[in-house]
């Protein structure tokens, strides 16, 4: 319930729009309470005593007031339809730009389809409680009490014999919406589950399709689809049995009235127009309350998805600037150091993924990370733009903790090319200066023949214009890793890292673009993973990584020395012949392939 109030706090922008919706809105209910009065006065003073002057005059009275309440709710629709919506926008927009605070970490916890159903269904539940607050949210409870104030004015003793009957419909109204909350809550998590499936299935429907699992997520489909309908089904019979119920009581309350009232109309202690007016205040009083518990499933609905939302806004960012970040110098080496660390994904999972990694990384030289799939290969390169914090040990670039630096200086020196290949849709030439937009053609060329990218970007049918489709889909792989990899020359970076990133050319592309980056990128300190020895050769140093701990260090022909691990590895994948000696040269042997 606190987060409904925290919403309110949303509304201090609309403040003015707010009130002038309240100001018309309370000038409509009394217009509304007016008219039971005038009805009285027509019959009392009109048609008893016979004076059409009176029925005349008090009727287009009535005219007139109704004319003025449809054009003050027409305004207050107009204003309160602006809140609401500007409210949503504001949160949708507070919720973006707290996802895109999140580190790996806020990341890998959040599930895609949750965040996807806070942004889009939690937003519009909450717009609606706006909406409706301002509208026949806050009519009702005014309507009510002012009819209430007039049952009381025009026979105190017949409004206490209908305060029981109040009394109960307001405890049944209170029971469903206590009822309704966690119901609302349970189906909102239901939708969560189905969006979780449905997206994993759109993405993967090619998957899916090539191993022949229809039947198995067409299961878990309707797993999940069923469980949001149960629930559904639920909440919704809870709702269809209370307007009966309200009804019930309305009947009863007018049943009493015109028992007692039409009893002391006989007796002479209330006028005819009275009962008539005191009927129609009761219908005011418990109208509202039908109509409000009617929109307790905007309200039930809007406090479950405004838990949900602020669940999401109240989540701290893994990785935040320290108060006063240092900014990386602007001609930073590039010198990277790992001391003592080690890293484990949650800290409450018992295995460190990299154990006691210690090791340099020389400005201008090219490291490469080799080890078996698992080893910790990815995990050890996200450290260094700090996608996660170590959770032991330190890592320096340039001889400063990174921890210490600004996150934005810290970036703008690092180009990661990651493992999964990344590419929204627009042209070929949006996606390479993607994060260089100032950048002109010259330069996307550039980068793109670093990459080994242009001659085949030149064979699309609109060459660089080229649309790249959703997820880059149609690109081959090998053409989107060197779409990826030109993206990431094109930020000239201080510390180029690619994670695995050409593992879809083929070999003698892969050593052009070595080549490529050796002459023109050499000024930046290159990591390289790599499963493929092949990748690997050329680098000034291996790092052999087994099980998260480091197996052997050095270039190639010391490492075929030293270390048995790699030695495995080269036999494994280059067999036994005679590998080059030394770095820089190519082996003249025919490579296997992995
Ligand atoms: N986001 C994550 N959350 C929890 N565990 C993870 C996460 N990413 C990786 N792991 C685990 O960490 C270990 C190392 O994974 P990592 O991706 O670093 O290996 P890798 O050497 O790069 O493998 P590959 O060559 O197959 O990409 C694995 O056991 C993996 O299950």
């Amino acid at each position: 319930m606190t987060n409904i109030f925290r919403l309110a706090y949303l509304l201090k922008p609309y403040l003015k729009q707010s009130i002038g919706a309240l100001l018309l809105l309370s000038a409509v209910v009394a217009m509304d309470l007016a008219i039971p009065r005038l009805i009285q006065k027509i019959i009392d003073q009109g048609i008893h005593q016979r004076n059409q002057d009176v029925v005349i005059s008090t009727g287009l009275l009535m005219l007139g007031i109704s004319l003025l309440s449809v054009l003050f709710a027409i305004g207050n629709n107009t204003l309160s339809v602006k809140v609401g919506e500007s409210v949503a926008r504001d949160l949708r927009e507070a919720m973006f730009l707290k996802i895109q605070s999140f580190s790996f970490g806020n990341i890998d916890r959040l599930k895609t389809g949750q965040l996807m159903v806070r942004l889009s269904s939690d937003t519009s539940a909450i717009q609606r409680v706006v909406q409706v607050s301002l509208r026949i949210g806050t009519r009702s409870p005014l309507l009510m009490i002012g009819s209430l104030i007039l049952m009381v004015k025009t026979s105190s003793t017949l409004a206490l014999t209908m305060l029981p009957i109040l009394l109960i419909t307001t405890a049944i109204i209170v029971f469903f919406v206590m009822k309704m909350e966690p119901l609302f809550q349970a189906v909102r998590q239901k939708l969560d589950r189905l969006n979780i499936v449905l997206q994993e299935n759109i993405a993967g429907i090619r998957l899916i399709k090539a191993f022949v699992r229809a039947d198995f997520e067409c299961g878990r489909f309707e797993k999940a689809n069923t469980g949001f309908t149960g629930d559904s089904i639920r909440v919704m019979r809870m709702m269809a049995s209370m307007p009966p119920i309200l009804t019930l009581c309305l009947n009863a309350g007018m049943v009493l009235v015109i028992r007692s009232g039409g009893l002391d109309a006989i007796r002479g202690t209330m006028t005819i127009g009275e009962v008539v007016a005191f009927t129609n205040y009761l219908l005011t009083t418990m109208a509202p309350l039908i109509f409000m518990a009617m929109i307790s499933n905007v309200w039930a609905s809007g406090i479950a998805s405004a838990n949900r939302v602020m669940e999401v806004l109240d989540i701290l960012p893994d990785i935040q600037d320290n108060p006063e970040p240092t900014a990386m110098p602007e001609h930073a080496p590039g010198h990277i150091a790992f001391e003592r660390v080690s890293f484990r994904y949650n800290n409450a999972s018992e295995a460190s993924v990299l154990d006691d990694i210690s090791f340099i990384a020389e400005p201008e030289k090219t490291l490469a990370i080799l080890g078996a799939t698992g080893a910790g290969k990815s995990t050890l390169v996200n450290l260094i733009p700090r996608f996660y914090d170590v959770s032991s040990g330190r890592i320096l670039i340039d001889g400063i903790d990174i921890r210490a630096l600004a996150e934005k200086s810290l970036l703008s020196k690092v180009a990661i090319v990651p493992q999964e290949t990344v590419l929204f849709s627009g042209s070929v030439f949006d996606n390479i200066r993607y994060g260089v937009p100032e950048a002109d053609k010259k330069q996307v060329i550039e980068a793109a023949k670093a990459a080994e990218a242009h001659d085949f970007i030149l064979n699309l049918p609109k060459g660089y214009d080229t649309r790249v489709e959703e997820r880059g889909v149609n690109l081959s792989g090998g053409q989107k890793q060197r779409i990826a990899l030109a993206r990431a020359l094109l930020s000239s970076p201080k510390i180029l890292i690619l994670d695995d990133s050409t593992s879809a050319v083929d070999i003698e592309t892969e050593t052009r673009i070595q080549n490529a980056l050796h002459l023109k990128h050499r000024r930046c300190t290159t990591i390289i993973v790599a499963q493929r020895v092949s990748t690997v050769l050329k680098a000034d140093k291996i790092i052999v990584l087994e099980k998260g701990r480091i197996a052997g260090e050095g270039d190639h022909a010391r490492l075929m020395q030293t270390s048995t691990v790699y030695r495995e590895i080269c036999d494994s994948q280059l067999g036994s012949e005679t590998l080059p000696e030394s770095p820089g040269g190519t082996s003249k042997k025919q490579e296997k392939q992995p």
